[in-house]
């Protein structure tokens, strides 16, 4: 397969920039009132606005034939039919069958993984249904009050998200925490809230070696066993979730209160495995279920719809219109909703983790760019910190802009306000100010004309700055699963795009291997390995000053 950037393909899309480069959003609505219409879709609940874009019909075509040159269909089928994408790691890519409610086999070397996923949904609908009727009890006696999911990455990151995302779903009486940094305040300033005879600790961890869930595990299991003195106790106050059998079982978790998972399904696209134990205690396991369901939409629509009519493909492509041919470097996740405030953090693991990448799925190093730099923040709390650069800064930031019809919280007061924030930021960044709109403004408000001619290019914004709209009717479990589907599927056409392996994580690996290097050194205060001055230096200092 030659780079993409090498395909005719690529190449019409390189002349038809140059011609794209000077369109206006303004004037490709003025040409087409129908223009909204006909880039607006509807799936799973989620209503998908992709016509603030600087696309014409033409585009979406070019970059349609650019998803046929990469053969896109056919990969897609690859994943769903379990054959092992992730080359480097040699694993089938199969998340999708972990909300796979049509039970249709999924088959991985022949076998179908289907009743293996059905047996721990059973054994997590077990275990909750037990927590939640006060079964389940602590070593003393008393029922569950507090749970505290320890894990990293892909194992914190999605059920987290998840979890406050569904904070209106959450059954009382129950309180969901998660520790995932190696920095011991985390975990203390954890602690000190809870009572260790009503705690129970879920550690999620794929592998059972990462530093900083082994850490915090221990230290939990070190709290616990002061308080309540037996080291029985661990039995009734950790569970695990894993692939690592024997790791669980030397930790000394029984293993029947370990939830497994499969080496094909990856961390950041965990959590409708078993890693979204925290998520179904917190909000009961039928809206887990539907959290599943929700994204099974989406992963029908996903194999089945044509490409022109493919949403995650349609919005992946967009992204390459801009990552490649416009530029961009970052492209920003706006949720207006308080309750999607960690959607951002959770998308840059499941975006930046996926397609950060420099190599091609054969080592080719690439010379275009791949993943952006994903980033964001609830609205209304950005406009009033980076929104300005967006709108006037000299880069070109794609955003995506979330919102649900009907707050959770619905007041007359609160959310009209929220949606025609969110509503009005796609409108000022599509359409802009124009100089001569700036400078009427300003004399129509009775400002002298020399003050007016100076002020003007202040408050002149270029506007055709591209934004998707997603709008839903509530943020339900439902909705969120379908969303966070989408995007999933969205960054893997995108990495078939740029001909990259958006399942492995070796990017990761290299200062991992270095931190356990420094940390021998520290704990013998001496540096004993080869190091540059810089980091020989800041490490002598370190040591200096903790002897001191
Ligand atoms: O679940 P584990 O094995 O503890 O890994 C945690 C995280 O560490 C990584 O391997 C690297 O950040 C992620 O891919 C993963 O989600």
């Amino acid at each position: 397969m030659p780079l993409v950037n090498r395909t005719p393909q690529w190449a019409a899309l390189e002349r038809h920039w140059d011609r794209m480069r000077a369109v206006s959003m303004r004037d490709l609505f003025a040409a087409d009132p129908q223009r909204a219409q006909s880039m607006t879709r509807e799936l799973a609940g989620l209503r998908i606005d992709f016509s603030k874009h600087r696309v014409t019909a033409e585009t979406l075509e070019l970059l349609l034939a650019v998803a046929h040159a990469v053969e896109l269909p056919a990969w897609i089928e690859r994943m769903f039919a379990g054959e092992r994408i992730n080359t480097t790691e040699h694993r089938a890519v199969l998340h999708v069958a972990l909300r796979n409610r049509s039970q249709r086999p999924i088959r991985v070397d022949g076998e179908d993984v289907m009743p293996q996923v059905e047996a721990v949904l059973a054994q997590m609908r077990d275990f909750v249904g037990r927590v939640h009727e006060g079964q389940w009890r602590g070593f003393t006696g008393e029922p569950i009050r507090d749970v505290v999911n320890i894990g990293i990455g892909g194992s914190n990151l999605g059920p987290k998200m998840v979890c406050e995302a569904l904070t209106p779903y959450h059954r009382p009486g129950l309180r969901v925490h998660f520790v995932s940094n190696v920095d011991a305040t985390h975990i203390t300033e954890t602690l000190k809230t809870l009572d260790p005879a009503r705690t129970l600790f879920v550690v999620a961890s794929k592998t059972f070696t990462t530093q900083e869930t082994m850490t915090n595990a221990r230290t939990a299991r070190r709290w616990l066993l002061e308080a309540l003195g037996d080291p029985a106790a661990v039995a009734d106050h950790f569970v695990a979730v894993s692939t690592n059998a024997p790791a669980v079982a030397e930790f000394g978790i029984d293993p029947a209160n370990m939830f497994v998972f499969w080496d094909w399904v990856g961390g950041r696209y965990s959590l409708w495995s078993a890693i979204g134990l925290p998520i179904a205690l917190a909000v009961g396991f039928e809206r887990f279920a539907e959290l599943l369901n929700g994204a099974h939409a989406v992963d029908k629509h996903v194999r089945t719809a044509p490409l022109a009519e493919n949403l995650p493909v349609i919005l992946g492509l967009l992204g390459v219109w801009y990552t490649n041919f416009a530029d961009a470097h970052s492209h920003a996740v706006l949720p207006y909703d308080q309750y999607l405030k960690s959607f951002p953090a959770y998308l840059q693991q499941g975006d930046m983790e996926s397609n950060g990448k420099h190599v091609t799925r054969d080592g080719v190093v690439v010379d275009y760019q791949t993943g952006p730099v994903i980033w964001g923040e609830p609205g209304t709390d950005g406009q009033h910190a980076f929104y300005q650069l967006i709108h006037q800064g000299t880069r070109l930031i794609p955003a995506d802009f979330i919102v649900p019809i009907h707050s959770h919280n619905e007041t007359d007061d609160h959310h009209p306000k929220l949606l025609a924030n969110c509503l009005a930021q796609t409108e000022a960044l599509m359409r802009g100010r124009t100089l001569a709109e700036a400078r009427a403004e300003l004399l129509a408000a009775g400002m002298d004309p020399a003050r007016a001619e100076a002020l003007a290019p202040h408050r002149q914004f270029d506007g055709n700055r591209p934004t998707t709209t997603i709008l839903m009717e509530r943020l339900t479990p439902e909705t969120l699963g379908a969303l966070i589907a989408l995007y999933e599927h969205r960054i893997f056409c995108q990495g078939l795009v740029w001909g990259v392996n958006s399942f492995d994580q070796w990017g990761v690996e290299l200062g991992k291997q270095l931190a356990g290097v420094i940390l021998d050194e520290l704990k013998a205060g001496a540096v004993a390995a080869e190091h540059d001055g810089s980091t020989r230096a800041l490490i002598e200092h370190v040591v200096h000053h903790r002897r001191a």
